[in-house]
């Protein structure tokens, strides 16, 4: 488990981070969210001793990382994955790693096969391409079969086959009951991955819940429906205390039901029904509102104008 604990970071006259607490729970993926600046890195570099925090603490498994023996087999991370010395090889860079953290030779080969790399071990690090270089941190991150993983945008520069293969083993490692932190702008993505959320803004903690409680919570849900007899089939609903709204093209919107209960009410009163379907908000519909509500984000975008 990671714990951050009234975290603040002062960059000069910069508070990246202000009294940030928070944890995160094994098994299970957690998205970092926040806009620009929010203080996401900084957090992450906290965690891993990248970053002095001004005051406060983070503890991995109850310890600060300074305090870690062989830290890359209690946490691996992937910040800026072009953070590589250019001049090794992808095989020396792992090789450092391991050396460093008494990790057996034979997990380099291992890693570089897993995440397709093997082919190019002995190029530079600084001539791979983008995704490359992302697979490099990724296995380096890994490379002590850590308890806990830290992943900053990690698809960044992946093709769609590297977005897939980064989802799945993103999801796998929290299966198999690791800390996993993943900070990503792409909603779709986190959607598709995570099932918590920490959400930050200015260094501040926003929102702490599960995904499907942060959509329900900042959406609204619905079941569409369309039929040639709005008015009777709206009455019907109203009747049971079920409100309706009009949607757009005549259908209604019916608030607070599910399609079980629409569609068994309009066979049982005849009424023709062509759609009966519910409808959710998705991650970045929830996000959009949630931004436009809370003040941490308005600040931040009257700040820029
Ligand atoms: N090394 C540094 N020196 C000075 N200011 C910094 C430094 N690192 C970050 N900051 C500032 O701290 C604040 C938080 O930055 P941080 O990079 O942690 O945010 P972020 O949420 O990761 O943003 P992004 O989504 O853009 O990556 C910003 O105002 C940033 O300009």
């Amino acid at each position: 488990m990671i714990e951050v604990r009234e975290l603040t970071k002062w960059y000069g006259k910069t508070r990246a981070v202000d009294a940030l607490s928070f944890r995160v729970e094994p098994g299970r993926v957690t998205g970092f969210l926040g806009p620009n600046g929010a203080g996401k890195s900084t957090t992450i570099r906290a965690m891993i001793g990248l970053d002095r925090p001004t005051s406060g603490e983070v503890l991995i498994d109850g310890k600060r990382y300074e305090d870690l023996p062989r830290p890359l087999t209690t946490v691996g991370a992937l910040l800026d994955a072009r953070a590589v010395h250019g001049g090794r090889s992808v095989r020396g860079h792992l090789v450092g790693l391991a050396r460093s953290n008494r990790l057996p030779l034979t997990r380099v080969d291992e890693l570089l096969e897993a995440v397709g790399l093997a082919a190019v071990a002995d190029k530079r690090a600084k001539g791979l391409s983008l995704g490359m270089a992302q697979r490099l941190g990724i296995a380096a991150a890994l490379l002590g079969s850590p308890k806990a993983l830290l992943l900053d945008e990690p698809v960044n520069g992946l093709d769609p086959e590297g977005v897939k293969w980064i989802r799945d083993l993103i999801k796998r490692q929290a299966a198999e009951g690791r800390v996993v932190l993943v900070s990503s702008h792409l909603m779709s993505e986190m959607a598709l991955t995570a099932g918590h959320l920490i959400v930050i803004g200015r260094g501040r903690l926003l929102a702490d819940t599960s995904v499907d409680a942060f959509i329900a919570d900042n959406s609204r849900s619905y079941v569409l429906i369309r039929t040639p007899e709005p008015e009777r089939m709206r009455d019907l609903l109203a009747a049971r205390g079920i409100h309706v709204d009009d949607g757009a093209d005549g259908v209604l919107e019916a608030v607070g039901t599910d399609p079980e209960t629409v569609g068994t009410l309009a066979a049982e009163h005849r009424i023709a029904v062509f759609e009966v379907s519910p409808r959710t908000a998705s991650l970045e519909d929830a996000f959009m509102q949630f931004t436009a509500d809370a003040v941490e984000y308005r600040a931040e975008q009257e700040a820029v104008r």
